[in-house]
């Protein structure tokens, strides 16, 4: 596609998400049955177990963590937050940077407990479940800021954003396949993320498969790019990444719940030549 048509689709993109409802989305994608902590087949927990095991076997390290396209969630850095002293929360979007500061502020009227989310965490790192007071505070200690990214910029985020070093280690869920228009744009925003981090660090990645669209909030129906393990990987490796780890979960028929037509969940542990 030449230069102008790109810029078209990913605007075109972006328009689609002016209706996100941070609160619906949160409803369709982060309770029960796709977050059932008692279920052994729900997402949820298997993404937490990916997330526990890739911070914590040994090899990843470091002060700066960067989450890329966080949206409303948080649950991508409740491991991480033990092993970086310094944690970045980013999105493209005001309302899901508000979302994340009502949390940062503990005064309510957050849309989601993450309590749960939590207390299963610290079950994972052998504690009990009333620790979970202290990997909140612990995580609203470690969060340095909620800044504005656009995945589709040579430079994600404003440059005083980063130390020069770059982020010792970059985590993203369910953000660059959301926001292309198609595998290429894919490939160059997995680029374009690559620079933030430095050489040696990792990058952890969880995404949908076979997705074509998924609902951002009531009639709210957002394209995704539809990708194959295949895919994937090609996109890692000719974006500079060495592929440590890919695993897979396959949507069980009662976690399809309407909000979208993904088949399956990658994750991936990957680190930047
Ligand atoms: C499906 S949500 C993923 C949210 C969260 N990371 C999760 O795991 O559920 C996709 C996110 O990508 C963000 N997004 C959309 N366009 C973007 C862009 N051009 N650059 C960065 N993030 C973008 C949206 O604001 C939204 O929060
Ligand atoms: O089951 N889940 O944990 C879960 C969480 C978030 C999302 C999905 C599934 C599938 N759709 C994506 C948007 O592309 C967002």
């Amino acid at each position: 596609m030449e230069e102008k048509g790109a810029e078209n689709a990913v605007a075109a993109m972006a328009a689609c998400y002016q209706g996100f409802d941070p609160a619906a989305y949160l409803q369709y994608n982060y309770t029960p049955p796709r977050a059932d902590f008692e279920r052994k087949d729900s997402i949820v927990p298997w993404k937490l177990a990916c997330l526990h095991r890739a911070f914590t076997e040994g090899d990843v390290s470091g002060e700066l963590l960067v989450d890329i396209g966080s949206g409303p969630t948080l649950y991508q850095v409740m491991s991480g937050c033990e092993v970086f002293n310094k944690v970045l929360l980013t999105d493209f979007l005001e309302v899901n940077r508000q979302e994340l500061r009502r949390w940062l502020q503990d005064e309510g009227g957050c849309s989601l407990d993450w309590t749960p989310y939590l207390q299963h965490v610290c079950k994972l790192e052998g504690q009990r479940p009333s620790a979970w007071t202290e990997k909140a505070a612990k995580l609203r200690q470690v969060i340095m800021d909620i800044v504005p990214v656009d995945v589709h910029c040579p430079q994600p985020l404003a440059l005083d954003a980063l130390p020069s070093a770059g982020a010792d280690c970059l985590v993203s869920c369910f953000c660059l396949e959301s926001a292309s228009p198609d595998l290429a744009a894919f490939t160059r925003a997995l680029g374009n993320i690559g620079r933030l981090l430095r050489p040696g660090g990792h990058l952890l990645l969880i995404g949908a498969l076979g997705e074509s669209y998924y609902f951002g909030g009531p009639g709210v129906k957002i394209p995704v790019v539809p990708l194959n393990e295949a895919q994937v990987c090609a996109s890692l490796k000719e974006s500079g990444y060495t592929l440590i780890r890919l695993e897979v979960y396959t949507l069980p028929q009662d976690m399809r719940v309407g909000v979208d037509d993904v088949s399956g969940v990658f994750f991936v542990k990957a680190m930047k030549e």
